[in-house]
């Protein structure tokens, strides 16, 4: 199975080049202020360069306004907009407003939350399913926080999906043959602090998802 990965949060050049050299398939650039990972248009222009056109930029938002959407898919170049905490027609106004491949993030930490996936059919293009972080957290991902893999046994995605929360180089492969992902992303766990990413983490990542 062939399976590629999301280095999402990215905000440095070198960091983001330690993405593209190991073989993300996409990176992620976080537009949310009270994240610790919030790039500036100006950076996401500064960043894009840097990107080849193999790899995907993906702009993170938490149920953004179309402005700040608008000018961060020509900021970062984007190939495709990833959306958190945002009902399914927003989702679907986003799609045809910037005709971009467009995310939504799913937050698993129950079954049911996981039947909320129906509602993006014809809204988005591809799923994320990642962890709920806890009740009052200032940010919907990027926590390092996990959901139980197993609610996604017998689960039949209505689209394609990516697994996402608290995967690091230790687990990705149990994560990847428990669930059968073929697209994994992860932030915290490529990090040494919030916000702040390693270059060597994000090789040990990349290379252990290269050996899947
Ligand atoms: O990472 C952030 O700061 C963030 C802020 C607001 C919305 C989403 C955010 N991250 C989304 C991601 O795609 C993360 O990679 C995903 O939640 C997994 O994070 P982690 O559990 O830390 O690997």
């Amino acid at each position: 199975m062939h399976v590629t990965a999301k280095i999402c949060g990215l905000s440095t050049p070198a960091t983001l080049d330690a993405a593209i050299a190991g073989g993300a398939s996409h990176v992620g650039f976080v537009f949310f202020a009270p994240s610790p990972r919030d790039v500036s248009f100006d950076q996401a222009m500064m960043l894009a360069e840097r990107v080849p056109d193999h790899v995907g930029a993906v702009g993170v938002f938490v149920d953004p306004d179309d402005e700040t959407v608008a000018r961060a898919v020509q900021a970062g170049r984007l190939r495709a907009i990833q959306l958190h905490r945002t009902a399914p027609e927003k989702v679907a106004h986003l799609r045809t407003l910037t005709r971009m491949e467009t995310w939504a993030a799913i937050a698993v930490k129950t079954r049911a939350d996981l039947d909320l996936a129906r509602d993006y059919t014809g809204a988005a293009d591809r799923l994320l399913f990642d962890a709920k972080t806890p009740t009052g957290a200032a940010l919907p991902g990027g926590m390092g926080v996990r959901f139980d893999w197993s609610l996604l046994d017998g689960f039949r995605s209505p689209l394609p999906w990516a697994l996402s929360g608290g995967l690091d180089a230790a687990n990705v492969a149990q994560a990847v043959a428990r669930t059968g992902a073929t697209l994994v992303d992860t932030s915290s766990g490529v990090e040494e602090a919030p916000g702040v990413k390693s270059v060597d983490k994000i090789a040990a990542f990349l290379q252990a998802v290269r050996r899947l």
